[in-house]
């Protein structure tokens, strides 16, 4: 005998007995808590588990729960004898000469998706030092769930440089270095350590995922290794494809095209610049105009105000990632405050990025579905506590106008009738939308990440491109349907993320044969090979 109970008990069946376990649950952190203890005991059954209920499960493991467990890790950390799959690697500063050996405690030896943090900026909650390790294992867990990589072949890191977090420093329990966080030359050679060994060790095609790194960092580093690594941020590349995926499908909804909008952004950081960039990128490409150009319909608003080039020649000293969008504005035009800027510059879409609740009030939002028919209210900070506004408020104070999208999941809105006004869509929008429900989308990168690892790895990519993010918008914006926009959402349900990223893949695999840079001799027909590397959690049957 096998020692092990006698009933074979398929799959599905153990699933459905975690799903009734996990709904037992009192608290979210339980849930995932309870979860992860599967993922370490039974891979197989804790995929199938999230694979079958994204919807369900997708919010626990990931966003908005991972925030809470991250800012409890070291609570709820479970100390492994050996780094494992399921509780990451640390690769922390006294590992400076040796972290190709840190590497080599990992059990897995084939790798082919690593996802690295150094903590400093986990989601909207700041800095959380080697509790960060949370996000890495979430995004990871998304990549085999939502695209079908082999959990085998995946890496969750967290590079440990120190934490400015004092209640972090504070706590005894506390698993990361304790010490403020290192800002000089040791901190880049660490980082360049990992990528060349790395490197070394699962070869040039194995792909990095830089992800909640502080602005200091996160554009820096990408610069250096974007050109000559198999790599990118999630942050400021992968967030930009689902937004630009979302305003190119809201105009199912308000019949205005991508090119005609005019944005403004609460927030400058890595997701604001990010987004902003590709905007500009994906007009440029369909117009003809510069990128230059393009941006000058797009302005940001940081923690001092507007982004304009009055503030640069009154000598401040702005970050170099905010330059582009240095833009003349009349100087006696009102711009101190959001309210000011939306009357000043009527953007037909806000965009929220910012990291603080409560800052699209209700007068902005009025003031927004005052100027237009059907205006862009996206508020992207995550986790829910720090969105910018909830969706039931930007649906009642726009009457049910506004296109949302949020980054964190929020529930489908019902607008009572009074609320509702029936100017939804405009005479170029393909339809009328006439009922009081509102489906919200979710405009999380985690419906473009996977999808990109999953096309990189099936040619062997080398480098990941910003075209790469263009195109992955592009085929995202195609999956949302009528049924998707009739209920306000401008992207498809969650429920066939596998199908979307497996459409993601093929058209990144595509531009990477296209680009020279696929190392996989290129299969007949890309689509269903890449389709047949898909992981499927079977439970070893
Ligand atoms: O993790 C998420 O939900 C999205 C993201 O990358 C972030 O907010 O930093
Ligand atoms: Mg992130």
């Amino acid at each position: 005998g096998t020692g092990l109970p006698s009933s074979d008990i398929p799959l599905k069946l153990q699933s459905s007995r975690v799903l009734s376990n996990l709904r037992d649950k009192s608290s979210d952190l339980e849930k995932y808590i309870y979860l992860r203890g599967i993922a370490e005991s039974n891979e197989d059954l804790y995929f199938a588990t999230l694979v079958n209920n994204v919807e369900e499960v997708m919010p626990i493991v990931y966003t908005p729960t991972v925030g809470q467990a991250c800012q409890k890790f070291s609570q709820i950390y479970t100390a492994p004898l050996s780094p494992s799959r399921s509780s990451g690697l640390f690769v922390n500063l006294a590992d400076l000469g040796s972290v190709a050996a840190v590497l080599d405690t990992y059990p897995s030896k084939d790798v082919k998706c690593i996802v690295v943090t150094d903590g400093e900026r986990i989601l909207g909650l700041g800095d959380q030092g080697a509790n960060g390790m949370g996000i890495p294992i979430g995004k990871l867990a998304l990549y085999c769930a939502c695209a079908g990589i082999d959990p085998k072949t995946v890496l969750p890191i967290v590079v440990d440089v120190g934490t400015n977090n004092e209640d972090n420093l504070k706590d005894e329990h506390y698993i990361g270095l304790r010490r403020k966080r290192e800002r000089g030359e040791k901190y880049d050679q660490l980082i360049d350590e990992l990528v060349e060994a790395v490197k070394e060790k699962y070869g040039e095609s194995c792909l990095i995922q830089f992800e909640d790194f502080g602005n200091s960092n996160a554009f820096r580093i990408l610069e250096k290794y974007q050109e000559t690594s198999c790599c990118f941020n999630d942050d400021i590349q992968g967030t930009a494809s689902v937004v630009l995926a979302g305003i190119i499908a809201s105009k199912g909804i308000t019949g205005v095209d991508l090119k005609d909008h005019r944005f403004l952004f609460l927030g400058a950081g890595e997701a604001g610049v990010g987004i902003a960039n590709l905007i500009a990128y994906a007009i440029s490409d369909e117009t003809g105009c510069s990128v230059d150009e393009a941006r000058k319909q797009i302005h940001l608003v940081d923690s001092k105000g507007l982004v304009s080039e009055a503030r640069v020649k009154s000598g401040e000293k702005l970050a170099h990632h905010k330059l582009p969008y240095t833009h003349p504005i009349c100087t006696d035009a009102p711009t101190s405050t959001l309210l000011d800027c939306v009357n000043t510059l009527n953007p037909t879409a806000l965009i929220g990025v910012s990291a603080i609740p409560n800052t699209f009030t209700q007068e902005v939002v009025e003031q927004m579905a005052n100027n237009h028919a059907n205006p862009l209210i996206f508020a992207l900070s995550n986790p829910t506590s720090k969105a910018e506004c909830t969706a039931e408020q930007a649906y009642n104070w726009s009457g049910g106008r506004c296109v949302f999208a949020s980054g964190s999941p929020f529930a489908k809105v019902e607008l009572s009738k009074e609320n509702i006004q029936t100017t939804w869509g405009t005479k170029n929008a393909p339809f009328r939308h006439r009922s009081n429900v509102r489906i919200p989308g979710q405009g999380n990168n985690a419906y473009v990440f996977p999808g990109i690892g999953l096309g990189v790895i099936a040619s062997g990519a080398t480098r990941v491109s910003d075209k790469d993010m263009l195109i992955a918008a592009r085929t995202l914006a195609k999956e949302c349907k009528s049924s998707d926009l009739c209920n306000g959402s401008v992207y498809p349900p969650l429920s066939s993320i596998r199908d979307v990223s497996l459409k993601i893949a093929t058209a990144v695999a595509e531009n990477a044969y296209e680009e020279g840079t696929a190392t996989v001799d290129r299969p007949k027909n890309l689509q269903s090979y890449i389709q047949s590397t898909m992981y499927h959690p079977t439970g070893g049957k």
